[in-house]
């Protein structure tokens, strides 16, 4: 969230309605389609969101090139223009729009199939010529043939259930589709072999991923149903096109219908020289509808995550409904807070942490968790890995095989709320437990099992001693001496001559031989500055 007004730019050609979306909630807003590459990096670091739909691509490059970039809006359903990898990295909230143009594209499969199996743009053309070749363009009913879904998604099974509609057999492949839903979907769910021996008219409905890339490739089309016909709406790199050339070129196939290509925009292939093939400028989502649709909900969704801090269909990080965004919001700072002081001990300890756990306690519990988590690992891991935000923190550290786990504990202990953040090392583990008191105020309630009440402050000094007579005395004295004012004190112990902790509110930053000068003093195990 911003305290000062969020830019977003839109780098294609996205509804007014998106731009209007922007004005409206207060957004400022640069509508500039059409930028070439070095162009959109040359201004892009001025922005806080950038709105695309497949033209721009989101480059690591580009995102270098854009430190304050915070989110990317994909007004449609693939997000293979953007380098998802490289965003989480950065941090970068990656989000896209998964239903608003899925009806369109089915609408447009179906109608590429219809255009397949009557031959609709050469008879067209032929007719435009004034040929009236009526005997030429035979074609196929789709009536009682075999369709194969390959991927059974939002998309896939909105065009299962057109094609039923047209009486066809729908059968699917698509690993993650369950039996369940097939059945509810009147879908026969099948491997792929079996798929691509059946089929009459095969339909691809997959992302573009490392997994899907090629998937009919070569060996897959040649296994296709001799006369079959190939539908593509889907993204080009699922389809080695020399093969289905020469497929096509050798009558193995009798046609197919292509809205996508691997190199866009495609303005020559050899497969635009062969008559059984219908193409399409990449227009599965061109409807007025779909259009209006994803730019609504693409300029709504970035407009609530750069002002409330709300997040839906994001890619890369957990949704935080507009709802909770408020609720959680001081919960965000006391996860920040807490986990940062952990990062910050720990770094000063200098131990690889093997694990970090959050616990949740009473009200804490009923909120949603994995954001909450993500911050609070953000806040571990920023001292000792710097910037880190709750987008990239669970990507860094599963890289770096730190265990992360979350309890909720529903009824409350001495706190309504309370949450506890557990950091494991090689040497050692240490928790630290915080609260909200009235008005959403943080609040560290524990260090280490033991109790100590302190609000947090922008500089603090953490010292843990031996419980023994003169340690307050002498320190108190080493920063008076130093002329550093006190603001606030507290302090906790274990036991009576134990393990204690003194926590220290400063107005300014500890001098480094001040620092040393405290480390030094009797009964003192170590000292440590902390910065919130
Ligand atoms: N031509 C156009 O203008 C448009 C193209 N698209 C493309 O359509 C794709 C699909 O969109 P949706 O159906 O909304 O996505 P979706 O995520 O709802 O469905 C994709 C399906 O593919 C399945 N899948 C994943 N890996 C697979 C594999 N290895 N083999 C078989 N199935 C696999 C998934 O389980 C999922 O059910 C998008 O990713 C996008 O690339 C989307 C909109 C417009
Ligand atoms: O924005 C477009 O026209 C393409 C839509 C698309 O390919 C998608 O949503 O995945």
């Amino acid at each position: 969230m911003l305290t000062k007004t969020p830019k977003v730019l839109i780098s294609d050609k996205l509804s007014p309605a998106a731009v209007q979306i922007f004005k409206d909630r207060g957004i400022e807003v640069d509508f500039r389609p059409g930028l070439k590459p070095a162009e959109l990096r040359e201004i892009i670091g001025a922005y806080d969101g950038l709105a695309v739909r497949s033209a721009t691509k989101v480059t690591r490059e580009l995102m270098e090139a854009a430190p304050n970039l915070k989110v990317v809006g994909r007004a449609g359903i693939g997000v293979d223009n953007v380098d998802v990898t490289s965003a989480t990295a950065r941090g970068i909230v990656v989000m896209n729009t998964p239903f608003g143009n899925a009806i369109t594209t089915a609408e447009h499969a179906i109608a590429m199939m219809f255009a397949l199996a009557r031959q609709i743009p050469e008879a067209s053309a032929s007719t435009k010529a004034g040929k009236w070749e009526k005997n030429r363009f035979m074609g196929v009913e789709l009536f009682g043939k075999t369709l194969g879904l390959i991927g059974c998604g939002n998309i896939g099974s909105i065009v299962a259930d057109r094609a039923i509609g047209l009486k066809m057999k729908v059968i699917a492949f698509d690993p993650f589709l369950s039996e369940k839903r097939a059945l509810d979907l009147g879908v026969e769910k099948v491997e792929l072999h079996d798929l691509l021996h059946r089929a009459d008219f095969v339909t691809l409905h997959t992302p573009l991923t490392e997994q899907t890339k090629n998937i009919l490739s070569r060996e897959a089309i040649a296994r296709m149903k001799p006369g079959a016909r190939l539908i593509n709406c889907a993204r080009g790199g699922l389809v080695d096109e020399a093969a289905l050339y020469d497929a096509l070129k050798s009558g193995h196939l009798a046609g197919a219908a292509l809205d996508v290509f691997e190199t866009e925009p495609a303005t020559d292939s050899p497969l635009f020289t062969l008559e059984n093939v219908v193409c399409t400028p990449h227009l599965g989502a061109a409807t007025a509808e779909a259009q209006e649709n994803v730019a609504l909900q693409v300029a709504d969704q970035m407009a609530d995550f750069l002002l409330t801090g709300a997040v839906s269909n994001a890619i890369n990080m957990p949704s935080v409904t507009a709802e909770e965004a408020p609720r959680l919001k001081p919960y965000m700072e006391l996860v920040r807070l807490i986990g940062g002081m952990a990062g910050q001990l720990t770094a000063a300890q200098d131990g690889a942490i093997k694990a970090i756990r959050v616990e949740y306690e009473g009200h804490a519990a009923e909120l949603n968790h994995r954001p909450l988590t993500a911050a609070a690992l953000a806040g571990v891991l920023t001292p000792l890995m710097g910037a880190v935000n709750m987008v990239n923190a669970p990507v860094l550290a599963k890289q770096r095989g730190i265990e992360v786990a979350e309890t909720t504990v529903e009824r409350s202990g001495e706190y309504q709320t309370l949450v506890r953040l557990t950091v494991t090392t090689d040497r050692y583990e240490k928790s630290i437990a915080g609260t909200l008191l009235a008005e959403n105020r943080p609040r560290l309630v524990e260090i280490k099992g033991i109790a100590v009440e302190a609000d947090f402050a922008p500089h603090m000094l953490y010292v843990t001693n031996q419980d023994k007579p003169g340690f307050i005395g002498r320190f108190g004295m080493a920063l008076a001496e130093a002329g550093i004012n006190i603001a606030t004190f507290h302090l906790g112990r274990a036991a009576p001559g134990g393990d204690a902790i003194c926590l220290v509110g400063l107005d300014g930053p500890i001098p480094e031989e001040v620092l040393a000068g405290v480390r030094r003093l009797p009964l003192v195990v170590q000292a440590t500055p902390l910065a919130f």
